[in-house]
């Protein structure tokens, strides 16, 4: 059976019990979250659970609403197969970003992570301002980075120390561990850095082969397939697992946020690591030239004379699209918030006349 401490709760929590945890409460931790819907786990199972009224009465930012990884304590109903969520424990670490265009304002992306593996291929991926960018969030949140350098076995040695000198270069002193999925190399000093009952989790772009990494811990596809079905209130519920425990009893947290941060205003990013393209595209017929299709575009012509190499375009217009996309669905989504934002000001207007 797996215990509370299994999961990560340690002497830090247990401080905090007499304040959260009333009669009747049991303490779980949330491993999934869906809008208003969530998955807890501890010593008895995982089932799903809603906020207490009370609670959510209480929240007056989105900062105080559990996240993946968060410590609750719940109350079970329908013979155990809800639970009703009462209390927040405080975060020992966390990873948040603040929302473009408020002061103050952030989103929590999960919370007591250990470890966080900032992730990136050592092929069209490797930038060191990214990388930057992820370590400072890290920091922010008071969670241990490593550097992941993967994919290893698509340059030479040579090369692979040219990267790790280029980070030392930059200041970084943050520990590297250069792995290949595909040969197993640098899994030995990849195990060794993560225990039972540790909160791990992989950060970086897509691609780069995160989700490879957890399959190739498990031999599994643990992080694509399980599901938590449970029936609450009467309506069906399918919430999709964030936090999950290996079998050798280290956890991975995977949300859907951690997959944005990295490309939120990837835009410079691109820009950093594909300097040859954007001085080529000066060059360009059309200031606003996409480098697709444009006649006199400058990009297409060195890549038929040979210039560019068709490999490092293709890079460069992958991580140009999943920058757009990312950056996309984050506008869509603060379009949403602002929206809730002005019904939230109707229906306080309309309480008080
Ligand atoms: N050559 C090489 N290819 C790899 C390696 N690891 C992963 N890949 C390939 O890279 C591609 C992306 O790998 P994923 O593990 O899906 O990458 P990810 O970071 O999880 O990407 P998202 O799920 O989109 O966030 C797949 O086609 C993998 O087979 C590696 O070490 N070497
Ligand atoms: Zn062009």
């Amino acid at each position: 059976m797996i215990t509370l401490s299994d999961l990560g709760f340690d002497v830090w929590f247990e401080a905090h019990i007499d304040d959260i945890r009333h009669e009747g409460q049991n303490i779980a931790r949330i491993t999934a979250v869906d809008r208003n819907s969530y998955l807890v786990r501890n010593e008895i199972g995982e089932i799903p659970a809603e906020l207490a009224g009370k609670f959510s009465f209480q929240v007056e930012s989105s900062v105080e609403l559990p996240c993946v990884g968060d410590w609750v304590s719940v109350q079970y109903h329908n013979e155990g197969t809800l639970a009703i969520i009462h209390g927040l424990f405080p975060r020992k670490t966390f990873l948040r970003r603040k929302r473009a265009g408020m002061e103050v304002e952030y989103q929590m992306i999960a919370a007591n992570i250990d470890l966080a593996f900032i992730v990136q291929s050592c092929h069209f991926d490797f930038n060191l301002a990214r990388l930057n960018r992820y370590l400072v969030m890290a920091a922010d949140g008071h969670v241990e980075p490593i550097i992941i350098l993967a994919k290893t076995d698509l340059i030479s040695d040579a090369e692979l120390q040219e990267k790790l000198s280029a980070i030392k270069e930059a200041g970084i002193t943050t520990r590297i561990i250069a792995l290949s999925n595909l040969t197993g190399a640098g899994y030995d000093e990849f195990r060794e850095v993560l225990f039972p009952g540790k909160t791990c989790c992989l950060l970086g772009s897509s691609g780069v082969g995160k989700t490879t990494m957890i399959n190739h811990l498990t031999g599994r596809n643990d992080l694509d397939t399980k599901a938590v079905s449970g029936t609450g209130e009467g309506t069906h519920t399918t919430t999709r697992r964030q936090l999950i425990v290996l079998d050798n009893g280290v956890m991975f947290i995977d949300t859907p946020g951690m997959r944005e941060l990295g490309l939120l205003g990837a835009g410079e990013g691109v820009n950093k690591g594909f300097e040859d393209i954007i001085e080529l595209a000066g060059a360009c017929r059309y200031a606003d030239c996409s480098h697709t299709q444009e006649s006199g575009c400058a990009v297409l012509a060195a890549i038929a004379g040979g210039e560019l190499s068709e490999e490092r375009y293709a890079g460069y217009l992958k991580l140009r699209k999943e920058s757009e996309h990312y950056e996309m669905s984050y506008l869509e989504k603060r379009k949403k918030d602002k929206a809730f934002g002005r019904f939230i000001k109707t229906a306080k207007k309309n309480l008080k006349r």
